[in-house]
Parts: C-alpha cells; sequence; structure tokens
C-alpha cells in the first residue's frame, strides 16, 4: 500500500516549512526525496513516522495515519532519523537485541543474526557504538531501522559519512530492499539518486517542484544527469 501524502503541511510560528504537499511512494520502489538544506525533507519524514504533527494535511503509511494510529505505523516503518541517535553506551549486539525485544520478535536470536549479517556489521558487533566510525554508527541505524523486516522503510540521508567502499554496500543494500518494500530515502547525493532510485520528488522552501521518474524528469530537461535539473528547480 505504501506512502500516501495528501496536502501535508507543517506550519512553525510564521514560517510554513512543508507547503501542501502530495505524492504518493509505492512498494518495490525506491523515492528519493531531494532539495536544499532547510527544503523540508526532516520535517516531512517526522511528520510520516509519527514523530511530529501536521499542521494540516494527511497522511497515510500502508493505510494508517500517523497522526490517529502511531502505533500502526510504527510497527510497519523502519525509520532511520537524520543525525542518527543511537545509545552510545551500549554494544550493538546489546542494542540491537534491545531492539528486537522491543518489537517482540518471535525468532529474536535468528533475525539478529540476519540483520548484522544484511549491514555488514559482524566484525563491529561487540564494540560500544560510541567506539564505532561514522559509517557502522550509520550502519547500526540501519539495521535498528530494519530489525522487525518493515514494509516500509525512511531513510533521512542514510550514506552520508560513508566512504566510498561503504557507500557502495548500503546503496545496493538500500536497493534490494527497494525490490519488495517501499522505501523514501532524502540524500544531497544526485549520483545516488541516479543508482537506485525510481522516482524523484524535489521539495524547495516547502513546496514540490517535481514529482516524477528519473527518466521523464532527465527526458523532459533534456539533461543526462540529475544535477543540473536539481540546480533549475531550487536556485530560485
Ligand atoms: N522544531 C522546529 N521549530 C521551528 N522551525 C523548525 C523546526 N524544525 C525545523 N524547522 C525549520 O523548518 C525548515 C525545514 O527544516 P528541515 O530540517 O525539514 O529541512 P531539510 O530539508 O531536512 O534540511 P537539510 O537538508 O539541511 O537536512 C527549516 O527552516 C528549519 O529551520
Amino acid at each position: 500500500m505504501g506512502v500516501v501524502v495528501e496536502h501535508l503541511t507543517k506550519v512553525y510560528g510564521h514560517q510554513t516549512v512543508v507547503n501542501n504537499i502530495s505524492f504518493e511512494a509505492k512498494p518495490g520502489k525506491v523515492l528519493g526525496f531531494l532539495g536544499p538544506n532547510g527544503a523540508g525533507k526532516s520535517t516531512t519524514m517526522k511528520m510520516l513516522t509519527g514523530y511530529i504533527p501536521q499542521t494540516s494535511g494527511m497522511a497515510t503509511v500502508c493505510g494508517f495515519s500517523p497522526l490517529d494510529n502511531p502505533l500502526e505505523v510504527k510497527k510497519r516503518v523502519g525509520y532511520l532519523p537524520e543525525n542518527n541517535p543511537l545509545y552510545w553506551e551500549m554494544y550493538v549486539k546489546e542494542f540491537l537485541g534491545f531492539v528486537a525485544g522491543l518489537h517482540h520478535l518471535k525468532n529474536k536470536q535468528q533475525r539478529l543474526k540476519e540483520v548484522i549479517d544484511l549491514t555488514g556489521i559482524g566484525d563491529e558487533q561487540h564494540k560500544k557504538i560510541g567506539s564505532l566510525s561514522k559509517g557502522y554508527k550509520q550502519r547500526v541505524g540501519l539495521a535498528n531501522a530494519i530489525m522487525h523486516d518493515p514494509d516500509v522503510l525512511i531513510l533521512d540521508e542514510p550514506t552520508s559519512g560513508l566512504d566510498p567502499n561503504q557507500l557502495l554496500e548500503v546503496r545496493n543494500l538500500i536497493k534490494q530492499l527497494g525490490e519488495t518494500k517501499t522505501v523514501i530515502l532524502s540524500t544531497h547525493i544526485m549520483q545516488e539518486v541516479e543508482a537506485i532510485c525510481n522516482q524523484v520528488v524535489i521539495i524547495n522552501k516547502g513546496n514540490i517542484v517535481a514529482n516524477d521518474s528519473l527518466a521523464y524528469l532527465l527526458a523532459q530537461h533534456q539533461e543526462t544527469s540529475l544535477e543540473p535539473v536539481f540546480i533549475k528547480l531550487t536556485n530560485i
């Protein structure tokens, strides 16, 4: 069922940071959610995951409203927030075991192993989270997000701080997850969008300025890469 956003708006004081946006993210696709700094990406993601309420408009995640049914939404969504807040004093495996416990997983040990393998953190699992490199902290954040095998993944800059090798691995993982799940991914890396996203939504100053397939967007603007399209649409 994916994610449906209709006329979603967030106002802080006198500033409309998300202005009447509508789009749909479908299962089996990765939607790149792009925009300059301060465009409203993280705010939108926080509304979709039920972390903050919208001012008006609505969103549904697998048919449930984050505002009215936050628990149903949290069961179905894996969220990697911006800045990836983690418990730095906990050990990786201990933390992920705690996460598996929160989700009341039946096959906890098996799933723990699967997720550790999938995110490539086997060698780091006995370290304290605070002692990990930035890239490995991102992987732990991703492991946290996918633990309960959610239908929808909302990933706020999941590859920030990764070296080129890790970048490739994490991108491949997201691409693989996107084959069956609904993925909404924010990033400032245009090559990443070209590598893994089918659909592109660009937001600028709270307004949607593009919502198309990557191929259509490039053809429409007669470009072969996304960067000039992004600049054209957001440097206003
Ligand atoms: N709690 C808040 N109170 C007031 N203003 C806020 C709050 N949270 C966000 N904003 C404002 O909303 C706007 C959008 O912020 P948001 O974090 O959603 O942008 P973003 O597109 O994720 O940016 P970036 O790419 O820099 O992460 C900014 O102007 C920000 O200052």
